[in-house]
């Protein structure tokens, strides 16, 4: 039944509002529907059928950022930002049909959360019991995505070093793009693909460096050229470590940065790369 009409002047009636809500729920599917459109024709454009992955974690990242920077109001940020991913992802997976291959070995739960709130419920999930399986299903892919805890802990191994070598995967992206405290999926990952040239966004870029063993004055040393040592692990000849170093930094500056501590390196491999980290203040 109706509500009773409103006295001129006074709120509108709740009949009224739902009709407004009608209204903008009918125009945002019809705006939903027209982007598929506009993707239709983006496939032939982009040609993704020929590089196997839609994935281009630059412009993803930069859109996340203006979604966060333009957003007010009583709606969450955590809903928007997860309704845009869900958009984003499932745009991707209807230009070249992918799936998310995660490793679940520290736990299974933040994993399908991360994979879900990222990559949506269409696009499928694959569990593993390790990042070097993850590693391997994405390197027999046609252009399946990989995602593993950033921050494993040492039992983990020097994953990384599975990933040197120019066939196989690469890094594209750590995730959450839009980082904050609360996160409801905040997990830092690392995202990986086969290696997509034209499409890699290098703010910061990630290295697979070994060396013989530890010395002092690595961490200062990388800091002053706004590197850090992201992850460490006894390898077979010394210690693997995983280093993030602003794209602009060229390798010979970082040979530089760790020459005279007598760190002896032995193998220095880049093993993909990644938007810069984006904040969103408390
Ligand atoms: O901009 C593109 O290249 C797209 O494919 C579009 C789109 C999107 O839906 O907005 C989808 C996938 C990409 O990772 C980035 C953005």
């Amino acid at each position: 039944m109706a509500d009773a009409p409103s006295p001129q002047g006074s709120m509108p009636t709740l009949d009224d509002l739902r009709r407004e809500i009608d209204r903008i729920d009918a125009s945002m599917h019809e705006l939903l529907m027209e982007r598929g459109r506009i993707i239709d024709t983006l496939i032939q454009v982009k040609k993704t059928q020929v590089s196997g992955s839609a994935f281009r974690p630059g412009r993803e990242a930069s859109q996340m950022r203006v979604l966060a920077g333009r957003h007010g109001g009583i709606l969450p940020f955590d809903t928007v930002e997860g309704i845009w991913r869900v958009i984003i992802s499932t745009f991707t997976y209807v230009q070249a049909p992918y799936s998310v291959h995660a490793d679940v070995s520290g736990g299974d739960a933040p994993m399908r959360d991360t994979a879900r709130f990222h990559f949506g419920f269409t696009v499928p999930f694959v569990t593993h019991d390790s990042a070097k399986s993850v590693i391997d299903a994405v390197a027999s892919s046609a252009g399946d995505l990989g995602i593993f805890r950033a921050e494993p802990g040492r039992a983990a191994g020097a994953w990384w070093t599975a990933l040197a070598g120019a066939d196989r995967p690469k890094i594209i992206a750590r995730l959450p793009f839009v980082e904050r405290p609360q996160h409801p999926a905040g997990t830092p990952v690392y995202c990986i693909s086969k290696p997509i040239e034209d499409a890699a966004v290098r703010d910061i870029v990630l290295y697979a460096l070994g060396i013989e063993r530890w010395r002092e004055g690595l961490q200062p040393a990388l800091a002053r050229i706004g590197a850090t040592v992201e992850s460490s692990a006894g390898g077979d000849a010394g210690l693997d470590l995983l280093v993030a170093a602003p794209g602009d930094v060229t390798l010979d500056a970082l040979m530089s940065a760790m020459a005279g501590l007598g760190v002896g390196v032995f193998d220095i491999r880049e093993i993909g790369s990644h938007a810069a980290r984006f904040r969103l203040p408390a």
